[in-house]
């Protein structure tokens, strides 16, 4: 059993009564699997996708989905860059359930992928990653303007929600004009700080895919992507993760067959990438992976993606190797005032071989200046993180 201090029972959960007269003989044989999730709406309702995904591949288990609050949740108030310093990198939102899963009080635990560090625990690993949502970052403007208003028709000087610096930066560059305020919470109570009647904010930035599951589809005024001028989205966005730990076996091989090939193909670029970039949540680099027929040059991408315009997913190829993995990749200064982008394609036969992709875009993107951008980011969070030392020194 999960332990009382961590596990959030405040909110409903779909745990299946552990024996129901209808259960049968196999399943009483073996004990429910425990599913770790964020105790967010959101987080559980990718639990619950996750669980359905489980029960039609391995319909002679039980599941419980487990949720629990994690201290990025608990914290809304030190700023995101500040608590996701140094040793605490990421972990602020995978900490305590991977302390759970390494206990064995859940089996698996599933992540945004994107909240998930690209080093995790030496006895834990990342098993599978599941069919990804649309991965593009969504504009939702302010009820007090008109719908159609998109990012060119802000009148300058306008703010914008985000307490993302990648999406903050990726704007900068942009829409120099534009300011930034911090927001936090989840996707409800982003909304709800948009919505209110005294609200700085013109609009407020979300990835899609949160805003889909969630059935809030048409609070997306303007998606954001490559084709609106250059915004690409973060590593992993979109899609879910499975961590598990690495000598369950069982687990392993359960997982291993709900995973999507061309999501983790893609993803797998992109974390390689990220690591190569040694970039954490909050350093600005922004990516776009989609998959196209035939070899051409790198510009003239054909509308063959992952998701179409509509961020649908398109239907998988007939023969994933006989395509390319397109990566676009961009990394912005804080201030938005330098930017190196580049784009490479090429077939990949495997995770491995996507992965490889991800490192040499990394190594072009260091060459051509992404170094000089990231070591001014770390100097400055550095920085940052004394001066807030000595704050809480000179308070106590
Ligand atoms: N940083 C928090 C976070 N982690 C994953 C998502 C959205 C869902 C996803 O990317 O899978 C969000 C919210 C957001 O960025 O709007």
């Amino acid at each position: 059993m999960a332990s009382a201090t961590s596990l959030d029972t405040s909110l409903p959960t779909t745990s299946e009564p552990p024996a129901s007269p209808t259960t049968t003989s196999a399943q009483t044989q073996f004990p429910p699997i425990n599913i770790g999730t964020r105790s967010s709406t959101l987080a559980q309702i990718q639990a619950r996708w996750v669980e359905d995904l489980l029960k039609r591949a391995h319909p002679h288990r039980t599941y419980r989905i487990c949720p629990v609050l994690a201290q990025g949740d608990k914290d809304k108030v030190t700023p995101l860059q500040q608590l996701s310093q140094g040793e605490n990198a990421k972990s602020l939102w995978t900490g305590e359930l991977e302390a759970m899963l390494e206990q064995g009080e859940v089996d698996l635990i599933v992540h945004c992928l994107k909240d998930m560090p690209t080093q995790l625990p030496p006895s834990l690993t990342l098993a599978a990653i599941l069919e990804r949502e649309d991965p593009r970052d969504a504009l939702i403007v302010s009820p007090k303007l008109p719908k159609t208003t998109t990012l060119h028709s802000f009148p300058a000087g306008s703010t914008i929600g985000t307490s993302s610096v990648r999406r903050a930066a990726q704007l900068r560059r942009l829409y120099p004009s534009f300011k930034f305020a911090d927001l936090r919470g989840n996707v409800g109570t982003r909304l709800a700080k948009l919505d209110a009647e005294d609200s700085p904010f013109a609009a407020i930035i979300l990835a899609a895919a949160g805003l889909k599951r969630l059935g809030m589809e048409d609070r997306i005024t303007q998606y954001l992507s490559s084709d609106s001028g250059g915004m690409l989205h973060a590593v992993g966005q979109g899609a879910l993760g499975i961590e598990i730990r690495k000598n369950d076996e069982k687990i392993k091989e359960m997982v291993e067959a709900i995973s999507c090939e061309r999501t983790t193909r893609a993803c797998s670029a992109e974390r390689a990438l990220l690591r190569a970039l040694e970039g954490g949540c909050s350093v600005p680099i922004g990516v776009e992976t989609t998959w196209r027929k035939k070899k051409g040059l790198a510009t003239g991408i054909e509308p063959s993606l992952d998701y179409d315009k509509h961020g649908k997913a398109v239907e998988e190829p007939v023969d994933l190797n006989e395509q390319e993995l397109v990566l676009k990749t961009l990394v912005v200064s804080v201030d938005g005032k330098e930017s190196v982008g580049y784009e490479a394609a090429r077939k990949v036969r495997s995770a491995e071989e996507a992965a490889q992709l991800g490192r040499d875009v990394a190594t072009v993107l260091l060459q051509r200046g992404a170094d000089k951008i990231l070591e001014k980011i770390s100097t400055e969070k550095q920085w940052a993180a004394k001066k807030q030392l000595e704050e809480l020194k000179v308070q106590s």
